[in-house]
């Protein structure tokens, strides 16, 4: 299949390039990942062009604003490329009935509920980040075209920007980190995301005919500072982490208590699981240290 993904440079794209190269079998594909200047979410005539000239059999936006905290100082930014551009995007699709993937968050929560979250329970967004992600799905489902929407959460990778990268930074500066452990979730990979898009989409002839939500994370729970915990676990010299509330590390974006997100509807659906999230990490680990598979 020929996959067209919006975005070129960020952690899903970069991962979907990669993990494209392994795939064998149905879930092989041939990628096509686009970023600007070539191609702006934020200009239509770009995607259209895109569309016309790669002509793909399912297309990936893997592009967002996810710098969260800045969102609340950018929020027409943050909507343009959460809301508007997956808009005109699913409305191109869906004229050309090319299945769309759009990828969103567990921050349409507001993590108030005391159990992983299903995919109808309603969203409540905290955030300008969560709130645009929020319309941007609403947009993907309202647009009419076969489409996934898949809520991920708490994404790293060995690419970009993220959290494990961030702790190994600063963890190598100082010889104690604070980090907020009443935040819990599921680690995700984005080389699992990755595998999984490409299974979805090899399956899409099976989708329904509208819009599907379905959340994808890995398996397990932690919070950020169990995370940090198990970054620095098992390295020379490891910082100490110390565990802080909530309100010690105040932020200019409110982050949801609870970001569980209960995945029993892709196992279901599609037989997709993700590996534990400690697993996941030991490979982007190994990879950041430069080191052969433990
Ligand atoms: N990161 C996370 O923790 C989580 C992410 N998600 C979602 O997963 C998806 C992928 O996230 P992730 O890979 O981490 O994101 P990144 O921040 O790593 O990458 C975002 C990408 O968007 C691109 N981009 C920005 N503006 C435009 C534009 N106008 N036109 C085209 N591309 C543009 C960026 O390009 P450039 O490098 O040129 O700026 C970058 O490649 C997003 O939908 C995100 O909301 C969901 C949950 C958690
Ligand atoms: C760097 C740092 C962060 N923190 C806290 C802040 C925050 O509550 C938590 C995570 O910080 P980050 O800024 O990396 O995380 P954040 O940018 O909020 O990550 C989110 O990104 C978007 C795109 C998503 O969609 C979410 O799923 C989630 O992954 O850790 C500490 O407590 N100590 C620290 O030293
Ligand atoms: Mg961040």
């Amino acid at each position: 299949m020929r996959c067209l993904v919006i975005g070129r440079s960020g952690q899903v794209a970069t991962a979907l390039v990669e993990r494209a190269a392994a795939h064998t079998g149905p879930s092989a594909a041939d990628v096509v990942a686009l970023g600007r200047p070539d191609l702006d979410l934020c200009r239509p005539e770009s995607i259209a062009a895109a569309i016309s000239r790669v002509e793909p059999d399912v297309v990936v936006n893997a592009a967002a604003y996810t710098a969260v905290d800045q969102a609340e100082s950018e929020p027409e930014a943050a909507a343009a490329l959460n809301a508007a551009g997956p808009a005109a995007l699913a409305g191109l699709c869906a004229a050309a009935d090319i299945p769309l993937v759009h990828l969103s968050t567990d921050y349409v929560f507001d993590g108030t509920l005391d159990r992983p979250y299903r995919e109808d329970d309603p969203i409540a967004p905290a955030s300008v980040y969560g709130r645009t992600k929020a319309e941007g799905e609403a947009a993907v489902m309202a647009a009419g075209g076969r489409a996934l929407v898949l809520r991920t959460a708490w994404v790293y990778s060995p690419f970009g920007k993220n959290f494990v990268k961030t702790m190994l930074r600063l963890g190598a500066e100082r010889d104690r980190l604070r980090v907020v452990s009443d935040q819990v979730g599921n680690p995700t990979s984005a080389l699992d995301i990755a595998d999984a898009v490409l299974r979805l989409a090899a399956m899409r002839d099976g989708w329904g005919s509208g819009g599907e939500i379905l959340h994808l994370a890995g398996t397990g729970e932690t919070s950020w500072h169990g995370l940090a915990e198990a970054i620095f676990a098992g390295t020379a010299a490891p910082p100490v982490v110390e565990p802080i509330p909530t309100s010690a590390y105040p932020t200019p974006a409110r982050r949801p208590a609870n970001s569980r997100l209960d995945t029993t509807r892709l196992a279901e659906r599609y037989g997709i699981v993700l590996p534990p999230w400690r697993e996941s990490l030991a490979v982007t680990l190994d990879r950041l240290a430069g080191a052969a598979p433990r």
